[in-house]
């Protein structure tokens, strides 16, 4: 015998409850509809969960409503465009079911009928009240002999209808779950993709956020291979609460944590998480990747990557992403108002007037305008800086280890040695690559212009602070400005820096990218790679794996196979492919020298067999199917 599925249909198979949106309509324009709308809305909630009777709450609710027969089509029409996104997205499941399906709604059929025609769910299946009018066309009331305008009306609704073989209910509210307890269904799914009512999801048999998880629970046919709120989603240090908000959204399961994890933790927590974010505090190692038993994909919400291991990623077919251009604006206002703040002893000056010392002078103060500014690494922020150092009047050198198109009047040096003897500041932008450790140590400094100012907002281990303490405190040089540090404290709290009390040394927190803008440029950025990734397998922009962009495929399935780069892999593959006589709607490939992305398109029907075999072929590190 036949499962049969009863729906409910407000905040279930719709965003919305109806009659607060029909009185949004009815209402428009009195002065007292805000007040009305609120009392409809908690009347409804009132009846939804039990606590009066569903005849008082429709009695209650038409009063105030003073709707009328002329605003249900602009009520129907509103309702159109407020479907639930995954019953939208699994339209196939009503077409295909429709014969087990049935809706029993305590809403009216007036505007159900319509909607669920759409959905191929036929009137006959369409249990709920219908209105009564007035001869101008005013609702005035319900058919008060119909089951479903009186309290528990579902269950003896449903009753009648003595339907063979597994009932099961899904809805969001109370009233859903009394059929299951009456004994007329046999499993209550509490449907919370609208709302969640702790009285539906405190009884239910199982909750579920979207119809991907009703389908995928029932193994039936569905849009999404597997559903997005059983992807587990762990955001560490402090990640702007955008990246929370916009995956959540998307329908992943979210945890936030405010500051990075040790090794030891990290390896419990990232257990069954698919997708871990981090900012530069993270090591994401082997002994954490080992861990990782889902992981899929690592969002560095930063620029830098060196604090995870892209190359045991990539072995294990984890795609790493970043945001290299978010923060770069932030930092070069910052580096720019170090110099600033630098070259007029302006901290000297506040710290002084702050212990209450007033010292109006000249002396060592001077304006950057024809200055010299030498800026190292020439990459991303490195010329950002330069356009805006020159836009208040410096002179820019800069020196990179690669050939780099000089912007605006900026003078390239081919050795760092002249850009350190001439520049009145020295700003570093290189990368985080080990070999700029201590790129700026002893000898370097001894070669910078007396007086001149040292920044470094790019990694801690490039400057060797040890030396560069000694160097002012000899007054060789004027100053220092310094946002990294070779150790950085995991979370907010104590610190300790040799630089510490040293005069014309400004001292900030790695907070060169920490502005709002960037926080939230990255929060927008690197979740929208992650989500391309997880939904459609595009790698655009990843780190550490071949970059492949894919069109947006529609009435197919999607293989991904990630592999290693063997030789005989892809004919492996495609005999696979050949033997279940699959037919290929489009294939795509990318590869490196170690690991081959092969990105397979298919018609909808295909023998399941597939996936294992495709997933036993030697080689392969990761395999998943996509809608
Ligand atoms: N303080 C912060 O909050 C903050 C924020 C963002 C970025 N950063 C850091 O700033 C640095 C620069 O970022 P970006 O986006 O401009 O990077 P980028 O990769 O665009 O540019 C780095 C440039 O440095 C050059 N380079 C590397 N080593 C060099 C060397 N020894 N000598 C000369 N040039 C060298 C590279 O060729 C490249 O052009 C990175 O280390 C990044 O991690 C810090
Ligand atoms: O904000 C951070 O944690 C790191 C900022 C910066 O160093 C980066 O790599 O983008």
């Amino acid at each position: 015998m036949k499962t049969q599925y009863v729906f409910d249909f407000d905040s279930t198979i719709t965003r919305v409850e109806a009659l607060d949106l029909l009185a949004e309509i009815s209402l428009a324009g009195r002065s007292d509809k805000e007040e009305r709308i609120r009392k409809i809305s908690s009347i409804t909630d009132l009846g939804i969960d039990g606590d009066i009777s569903f005849t008082e709450s429709l009695q209650r609710r038409v009063v105030l409503l003073e709707a009328r027969q002329d605003h249900l089509p602009v009520l129907i029409e509103q309702l159109r465009g407020r479907v639930s996104k995954s019953i939208e997205e699994n339209k196939e499941f009503f077409e295909n079911f429709r014969d087990q399906i049935y809706i029993i709604s305590c809403g009216f059929k007036e505007f159900i009928d319509p909607i669920m025609e759409a959905y191929s769910i036929p009137s006959d299946r369409i249990y709920a009240n219908t209105f009564a009018f007035s001869e101008e066309g005013e609702i005035v009331g319900f058919d008060q002999d119909n089951y479903l305008a009186s309290h528990n009306g579902k269950i003896e609704c449903l009753r009648q209808l003595q339907l063979q073989g597994e009932v099961q209910v899904i809805g969001d509210g109370y009233s859903d779950y009394v059929m299951r307890e009456a004994g007329v269904a046999q499993k209550f799914f509490a449907y919370t993709e609208n709302v969640s009512r702790q009285k539906a999801t405190a009884n239910a048999d199982h909750i579920a956020p979207n119809l991907d998880e009703f389908l995928f629970v029932n193994d039936l046919p569905r849009n999404l291979s597997y559903p997005k709120n059983r992807i587990k989603i762990l955001l560490l240090e402090n990640i702007h609460s955008d990246a929370f908000e916009r995956l959540s959204v998307e329908g992943f399961s979210v945890e936030t944590v405010s500051h990075s994890l040790p090794e030891a933790e990290l390896i419990e927590k990232i257990k069954g998480v698919h997708v871990l974010g981090i900012r530069s505090k993270t090591q994401v190692t082997q002994n954490v990747l080992q861990a990782a038993d889902r992981l899929l994909a690592v969002g560095a919400f930063c620029i830098g990557t060196k604090q995870i291991d892209l190359e045991a990623c990539k072995e294990r077919g984890v795609i790493v992403f970043n945001a290299p251009y978010s923060n770069t604006r932030s930092v070069v206002e910052l580096a720019l108002g170090h110099i600033i703040m630098l070259m007029r002893s302006i901290f000297t000056r506040s710290t002084e007037m702050h212990e209450g010392h007033w010292q109006k002078t000249a002396v060592n103060a001077r304006e950057v305008r024809g200055k010299v500014l030498g800026i190292v690494g020439y990459g991303n922020i490195g010329k950002q800086l330069s356009v805006l150092a020159e836009a208040v009047g410096m002179k820019v050198v800069f020196y990179d280890l690669e050939d780099k198109l000089a912007l605006g009047n900026a003078q390239k040096v081919f050795d760092i040695k002249d850009l350190l003897a001439q520049s009145d500041a020295v700003s570093l932008h290189v990368d985080d690559h080990p070999e700029n450790k201590n790129l700026i140590g002893e000898k370097e400094l001894a070669l910078m212009k007396p007086g001149s100012f040292l920044i470094n907002l790019s990694r801690g281990f490039v400057v060797d602070l040890p030396a560069l303490k000694k160097s002012l405190e000899s007054g060789h040089l004027g100053g220092a400005a310094l946002d990294v540090y070779p150790s950085e404290p995991r979370s907010n709290g104590a610190f300790v820096t040799e630089l510490a009390g040293v005069p014309h040394v400004i001292l900030t927190p790695h907070i060169g990218g920490s502005t709002e803008e960037a926080q939230r440029d990255i929060a927008d950025f690197v979740p929208g790679k992650i989500m391309d990734y997880i939904n459609s397998g595009n790698t655009v922009d990843a780190v550490n794996f071949p970059n492949i962009r894919l069109p947006k495929q529609q009435n197919a399935h999607r293989f991904l196979h990630i592999h290693q780069n063997v030789p005989g892999i892809m004919a492996e593959i495609n005999q696979v492919l050949a033997k279940y006589e699959m037919n290929i709607s489009g294939q795509y490939l990318s590869t490196d020298n170690k690991v081959g992305y092969v990105i397979t398109d298919l018609d909808k029907e295909y023998n399941k067999d597939v996936i294992q075999a495709l997933r036993e072929i030697e080689h392969t590190i990761k395999f998943r199917v996509l809608y």
